[in-house]
């Protein structure tokens, strides 16, 4: 199913000053998107605000040609939003929070799957190590295990190359642009230069 989020003449304000006025943004299915700008310039605020995250905003967001309010849940149930910290739970192993994750979107999954995402990811071997004992980049990796456990159209990722070393940039631009050509959308922030194909479309901020 091809699916579509539009975004018309979006503006929003924090501390009395514009972030983005007037901005008008499509994704469609097979497409790659990057917000880029210096820091500050509003592009985890615009990310958060596509992921229908923030309400306090003017202009409207569309998905598949609805307004996104209407038709809320089919848009959460596809989406897959990763934010600028990998969001791990410390106290739990890397299967413990894979597990809490696919529970939370109401998925029972198994431990096998979860085993396979974790390994997808580079993390065998480190499964049953509380994640807050890991380093800054296995524990991105362990959020970004979720990107192969769970099967969501649109994903929209906030800086997700943050503390990844080279071995893993490559896989994670390998899975990016697979999901593309699958159909999927992406849409994300980095400093990182992508080299992926499909090519990536650039919308700047600031
Ligand atoms: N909830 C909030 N209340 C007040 N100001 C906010 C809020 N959220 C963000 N801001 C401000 O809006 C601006 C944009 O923040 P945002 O995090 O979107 O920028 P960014 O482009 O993602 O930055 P970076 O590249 O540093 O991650 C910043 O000046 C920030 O202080």
């Amino acid at each position: 199913m091809s699916l579509c989020l539009q975004a018309r003449q979006l503006a929003c304000e924090r501390d009395g000053r514009w972030l983005f006025e007037g901005l008008d943004l499509d994704i469609r299915s097979g497409e790659i998107v990057r917000i880029e700008g210096p820091n500050g310039s509003g592009k985890t605020t615009l990310l958060k605000l596509l992921a229908g995250q923030l309400g306090d905003y003017h202009g409207e967001l569309y998905w598949n040609g609805e307004r996104l309010a209407k038709v809320r849940e089919h848009f959460l149930a596809n989406l897959l939003y990763l934010g600028h910290s990998p969001g791990v739970k410390a106290g739990l192993t890397p299967l413990e929070n894979l597990a809490w994750y696919q529970a939370l979107n109401g998925d029972k999954g198994d431990e096998e799957q979860r085993l396979r995402a974790l390994l997808h990811v580079g993390l065998g071997g480190f499964e049953d190590v509380l994640a807050g004992q890991l380093s800054a980049g296995q524990q991105r990796r362990v959020a970004l295990a979720r990107l192969t456990l769970t099967r969501r159209a649109l994903w929209v990722l906030d800086e997700p190359f943050t503390a990844i070393d080279r071995q893993g940039v490559d896989a994670l631009e390998k899975q990016l642009a697979a999901h593309a050509q699958t159909g999927g959308s992406v849409l994300l922030t980095t400093h990182h230069a992508l080299a992926v194909s499909p090519a990536v479309r650039s919308v700047q901020l600031g």
